[in-house]
């Protein structure tokens, strides 16, 4: 069987402190590429903990995240910020995109810092992924001349600038309306099953079950007893 894309193992995640919280505990979990995995759970219940762990943007207490059956324990600072550029996308609940960039260069930026490109392919590249999520005609505005839905959409070309393996998204509904949320969670299946990356969600929104693989849940920062009954 293929190796998994990313795996968590017994990933637990304390902050230390005079009362210390814990954030995630013995959480294992297997993505394989091309699989769309949905995290629910109930506010508070350390979805983003977990999201923020699995994408290398925070670090386990004890336990260990693999990238591609690489520990990733033992990369140093820059060597994490690496994988991620190159690896992981990220798409959030707002855009986070530059406002003063229009939709072409927000989504050129991965790449630039990157810098495995040249400038022209660059460009090229950014209004190809533009135009796959429909915004061919929208590449040279800027972001306050879109519409909620349309700067998701941006956001996801730039997560996919850097052609990463993994897309990891915290609530990618969560602003926008329902026929937005339909595009959206479309667009994020058609990621995994056409072009075979893995993709892990984080959120309330219950019509991703159908759009999903997969879907576990959280309680206080563990599974819940049904996410352990899926997994076994
Ligand atoms: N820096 C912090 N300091 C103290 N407690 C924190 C910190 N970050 C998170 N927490 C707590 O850890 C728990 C998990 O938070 P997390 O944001 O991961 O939950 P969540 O399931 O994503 O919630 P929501 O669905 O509301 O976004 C919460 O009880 C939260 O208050």
């Amino acid at each position: 069987m293929a190796q998994p894309v990313l795996q968590s193992r017994a990933v637990t995640r304390i902050l230390p402190g005079e009362t210390p919280v814990t954030l995630v505990r013995d959480i294992t979990l297997d993505i394989e590429a091309g699989e769309f995995v949905v995290i629910m759970g109930p506010s508070g219940s350390g979805k983003s903990s977990l999201l923020y762990l699995l994408g290398l943007l925070d670090r386990p207490t004890s336990g260990c995240v693999l990238l591609d059956g690489v520990d990733t324990a033992r990369l140093s600072e820059d060597a994490l910020a690496a994988a991620r550029l190159s690896q992981l996308g990220f798409v959030f609940q707002f855009h986070f995109l530059l406002l003063e960039f229009t939709a072409l260069e927000n989504v050129m930026l991965p790449m630039r810092r990157l810098g495995a490109l040249p400038a022209p392919a660059q460009r090229e590249r950014a209004a190809m992924l533009l135009a796959d999520l429909g915004l061919a005609a929208h590449s040279h505005k800027r972001p306050s001349q879109l519409s909620g839905g349309q700067r998701q959409r941006v956001a996801i070309a730039r997560a996919l600038a850097n052609d990463p393996k993994v897309i990891l998204t915290d609530e990618p509904t969560g602003a926008l309306d329902s026929k937005s949320s339909d595009v959206v969670r479309g667009i994020l299946r058609d990621l995994s099953h056409s072009q075979q990356r893995a993709i892990i969600a984080v959120t309330h929104d219950h019509h991703f079950a159908e759009a999903a693989d997969r879907q576990v849940t959280l309680i206080d920062g563990a599974w819940s007893t049904e996410a352990s009954r899926l997994r076994a």
